[in-house]
């Protein structure tokens, strides 16, 4: 794994939970501007979840650890991100498999799981490193609904 110092999100709450995963994923981004990208190529993609929230559930967790990784790597490990049509898309710009898009799409599956949990924390940002030389950091509008 990848030893990063990441960019720190400001928030009101108790407790900052981070998680880093990985996971190799091939992809091709359906646009000419693309370029070379536009081309079917792989990456092995280095993920920083950033969760909060102000209670812990029973087990004394903002959010187990391991459930974080399995949703996303469970999911995305060794498959092409353009087959999973139910986040991505490749006659839609806003659901192109960028890294911009993957950022904030495993953004929006861990909330929707956070969703489901008693203590209901928040992902308030997602770093997701493509290559070597290139990431993007997606953090929800919103992220902070901290009157919730
Ligand atoms: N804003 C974005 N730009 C690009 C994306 C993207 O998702 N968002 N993606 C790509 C390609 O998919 C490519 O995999 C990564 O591009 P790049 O960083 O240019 O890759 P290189 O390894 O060639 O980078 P060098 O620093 O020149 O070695 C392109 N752009
Ligand atoms: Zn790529």
């Amino acid at each position: 794994m990848i030893q990063q110092i990441y960019p720190s999100v400001a928030h009101p709450f108790r407790y900052e939970l981070n998680k880093d995963l990985q996971f190799a994923a091939a992809h091709y981004v359906p646009a000419e501007a693309a370029g070379k990208c536009s081309r079917v190529h792989g990456h092995t993609y280095f993920a920083n979840i950033t969760i909060a929230g102000n209670d812990l559930d029973s087990a004394g967790f903002l959010v187990n650890f391991s459930e974080i990784k399995k949703l996303i790597h469970d999911l995305f490990d060794h498959s092409v991100l353009n087959e999973h049509t139910a986040y991505f898309q490749d006659d839609d710009p806003d659901r192109f498999p960028t890294t911009e898009i993957v950022a904030r799409t495993i953004c929006e599956i861990i909330q929707s799981f956070l969703d489901r949990s008693g203590n209901k924390p928040r992902c308030l940002q997602v770093f997701l490193r493509e290559t070597p030389t290139s990431y993007v950091v997606y953090r929800p509008m919103g992220g902070g609904s901290y009157g919730d």
